[in-house]
């Protein structure tokens, strides 16, 4: 059985964060493991409290998991803070797993912020370049372009070169919050591939980012390249989304369980 960690922040209400992981990886039949940064208390209208783990406990779980059942695949979302960043980008260095996918997780969709200020800095010059792939979405991506706006396919092939200045490996734009395009747009060794998709009408879209990253680890740890691995994982979501599972008074969460 193959076997994927994922390095995020819990979500309380199921949707996003550890919990869409956990979920996604076990729907593609893998093995779940986590190293949890920060406990949130959030529901499907809003982040409510964030509570961060310690970096050295962070460190420590990771000690953990990689001294005994070490991943095939690794995924890392919310990161919360500088210091978290730091002791992840130390054991990523020691214990060199093979595929590291890296969802740059900084505002959740109903505007709370994920990573300090002071951490952007260091999750650019030290973690990104230890990703085998990075998933911003459009508000992520202006943010590690400098603040260019983003507002069409032609500006997210625009900010992908302006990212491939400071981030050498490979990059999926995704194209969710442009208004009428679900596609999204890799950048790899100076040649772009969209992965087009139709734009389900389902207001419930709370986790999609977090489900694609683990998905997309999970199809590299199953020994898929980096476009096939994304192919698939957006089948896996787009699947998980049109089912219109509809929970909650908000912005609701997939469903990890329907029928293919
Ligand atoms: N309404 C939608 N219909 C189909 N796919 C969607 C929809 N919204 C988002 N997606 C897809 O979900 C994935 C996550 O995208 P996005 O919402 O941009 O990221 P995030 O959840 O990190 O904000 C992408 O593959 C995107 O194309
Ligand atoms: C704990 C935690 N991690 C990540 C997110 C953001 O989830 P994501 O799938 O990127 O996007 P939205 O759910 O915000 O659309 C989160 N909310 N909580």
């Amino acid at each position: 059985m193959k076997k994927v960690l994922s390095i995020a922040g819990s979500d309380s209400s199921g949707g996003a964060g550890i919990q869409a992981d956990i979920k996604t990886i076990t729907a593609h039949k893998m093995y779940a493991m986590t190293a949890i940064t920060a406990l949130t208390a959030q529901n499907t209208m809003g982040v409510d409290s964030v509570l961060e783990a310690t970096p050295e406990f962070v460190g420590q779980q990771l000690d953990s998991i990689m001294n005994d059942i070490f991943p095939d695949s690794v995924k890392i979302g919310m990161v919360s803070s500088p210091h978290i960043i730091e002791v992840i980008v130390e054991k990523l260095k020691e214990y060199k797993p093979k595929h590291i996918v890296v969802d740059p997780v900084m505002i959740s969709t109903s505007g709370s912020p994920l990573l300090s200020k002071d951490a952007m800095d260091v999750l650019i010059t030290k973690l990104l370049p230890l990703a085998t792939l990075i998933t911003p979405n459009i508000p992520e991506a202006q943010c590690l372009c400098g603040g260019m706006k983003i507002e069409t396919k032609e500006d997210m092939q625009k900010a992908a070169i302006q990212i491939a200045k400071h981030y050498q490996g490979n990059i999926l734009i995704k194209g969710g919050h442009l208004l009428d395009s679900a596609d999204d747009l890799l950048y790899s060794n100076g040649q772009f591939t969209w992965f087009t998709g139709v734009k389900i009408e389902n207001p419930n879209t709370h986790g999609t980012g977090c489900t694609l990253s683990s998905a997309i680890a999970c199809n590299l740890a199953d020994g898929h390249d980096v476009n096939m691995s994304i192919q698939y994982a957006k089948d896996y979501l787009t699947g998980a989304l049109q089912d219109q599972l509809n929970l909650g008074k908000g912005n609701g969460p997939l469903n990890h369980c329907y029928k293919i």
